[in-house]
């Protein structure tokens, strides 16, 4: 099929060189001239596992283009699809204006009938909204809007959309349904159809869902820290439960992101204009608030800052595998060791360049060993692989005093301690993770 995409962030990127991996014919738009530059040269802006070779290949192989030009993105097109933000807006609320400017400019430019698909994750009556305002802006065609939510996880993008739990499809016009599984069909994925309110809402429910299981077990490790048990012998005890399941209970600092926080802020919001209070939306976002201060918490405790102390931040992303930092609990960790006095050294592997666009003049390294060399204390932010391969002897080594506060529990405490490093984490007390089972 012929496919035009507004925008080529995350979402907008991955979803176009998927479906030209699959033999459609894309067209990708940004407002940004320098991402497309670079994307028209065969980079990535973003960082993405396998992404660049994949979208290397449909170049070459002429079935992935990419503009500022709106004509070329949107004339011609069987769909259309919106993969522009929508950022945390004024109290919390879904910040819709760069669908809006979408609808607008693809009323403006398409040429033919055509089925659009919001990717985007937007509020309830968003893809109305969109009929809508192409309706509004005079367009002589048929549109109709169809909700296809994303899923994807940054860092794992190319494997979720080969390999996802389901692919959501929500219309109320069927023939633009179907249109739109048929584009799916390659993928070989399970698919849900239903109206389109329901789509939009699944989106924002499995989001606050996966990020209340987070809020939980953050609190049940702090009741771990109080009675002395171990949050990780909880969590696999609890997870073994299929009915709960294991995964997203993994204690720390709290989520962070692009998604999970704006998203369960613009549920609450879009739950208080219906008339309704989400009470328990509101005490995860609470507790996730709580918990992003837990490690500067723990270090004021220990007055382990003082003006002019070392610290070394590791970690920035918000998570390993993707150098993206918004939302990333490493930035109140930073603003309150710069408020404290602290001489700060801060290390990721791929997100200093993003984080640069934040704290400018901060000293940063992508060498762990240049980050914790003369350090009296380190901050642990981010679980990268290249952070928990390492032994206590490594702190011990090189750091000036191996006073370490992990909001990742990225070692074992009984393995740290023996190893002379003073070492903190979430939920576990200084006990080492102690469960065995038999059949
Ligand atoms: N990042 C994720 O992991 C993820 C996953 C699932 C869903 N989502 C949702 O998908 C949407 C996009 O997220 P993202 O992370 O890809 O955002 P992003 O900010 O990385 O990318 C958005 C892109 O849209 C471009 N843009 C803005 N206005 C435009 C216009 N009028 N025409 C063409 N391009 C335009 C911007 O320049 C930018 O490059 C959001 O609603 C987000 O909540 C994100
Ligand atoms: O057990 C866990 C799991 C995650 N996190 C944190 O939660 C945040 C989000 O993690 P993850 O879900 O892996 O990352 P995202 O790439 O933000 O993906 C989420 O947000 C996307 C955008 O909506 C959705 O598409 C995905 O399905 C959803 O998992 C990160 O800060 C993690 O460190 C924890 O603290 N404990």
């Amino acid at each position: 099929m012929n496919i035009g995409i507004a925008g080529t962030g995350y979402v907008g990127l991955v979803t176009g060189v998927c479906l030209a991996e699959v033999g459609h014919h894309v067209t990708c738009l940004d407002v940004s001239q320098e991402k497309i530059d670079m994307l028209k040269g065969g980079h990535s802006p973003i960082f993405e596992p396998g992404l660049d070779d994949m979208l290397q290949k449909n170049i070459r192989e002429e079935r992935l283009h990419f503009t500022t030009d709106r004509s070329e993105a949107y004339e011609n097109k069987e769909l259309i699809f919106i993969a522009v933000g929508t950022p945390e807006g004024e109290n919390g609320k879904a910040d819709l204006s760069y669908v809006k400017t979408a609808a607008r400019e693809i009323a403006a430019s398409i040429t033919n009938d055509v089925v659009i698909v919001t990717k985007s994750t937007v509020p309830v009556g968003t893809n109305e909204m969109v009929e809508d305002t192409v309706k509004a802006h005079g367009s002589a065609y048929q549109v109709h809007a169809v909700s296809n939510p994303e899923f994807l996880r940054e860092g794992n993008a190319i494997h979720d959309a080969f390999h996802g739990d389901r692919i959501v499809i929500g219309g109320n016009h069927q023939p633009a349904v179907e249109k739109v599984a048929e584009l799916y069909a390659p993928f070989d994925i399970p698919i849900v159809r239903t109206d389109t309110k329901s789509a939009e809402l699944i989106k924002y429910a499995s989001n606050a869902f996966l990020a209340t299981k987070i809020s939980f077990i953050n609190e049940i490790a702090n009741i771990c820290e109080i009675t002395g048990a171990n949050v990780e012998a909880v969590a696999q005890g609890m997870g073994l439960d299929k009915r709960i399941g294991t995964q997203f209970l993994k204690a720390g600092i709290g989520f962070g992101g692009s998604c999970f926080p704006k998203d369960t802020k613009a549920l609450t919001s879009m739950s208080a204009e219906a008339g309704y209070e989400f009470r328990m939306l509101n005490a995860v976002l609470e507790v996730n608030e709580l918990q992003h201060n837990k490690l500067m918490e723990k270090a004021n405790e220990y007055s382990a800052i003082e003006k002019g102390t070392k610290a070394a931040v590791l970690g920035l992303a918000f998570k390993p595998n993707t150098d993206d930092t918004r939302d990333t609990p490493a930035i109140r960790i930073i603003e309150e060791l710069q408020r404290q006095g602290a001489d700060i050294v801060a290390y990721d592997p791929i997100a200093t360049d993003k984080m640069k666009e934040v704290f400018p003049d901060l000293t940063y390294t992508n060498s762990l060993e240049e980050a914790v060399n003369g350090a009296e204390t380190a901050f642990i932010i981010t679980d990268w692989a290249q952070i928990k391969e390492q032994t206590p002897a490594f702190f011990t080594k090189h750091m000036k005093r191996p006073l370490i506060f992990d909001g990742r529990n990225c070692f074992d405490p009984g393995e740290m301690v023996s190893g002379g490093v003073h070492y903190h984490s979430i939920g576990r007390s200084g006990n080492s993770f102690r469960m065995t089972m038999s059949t």
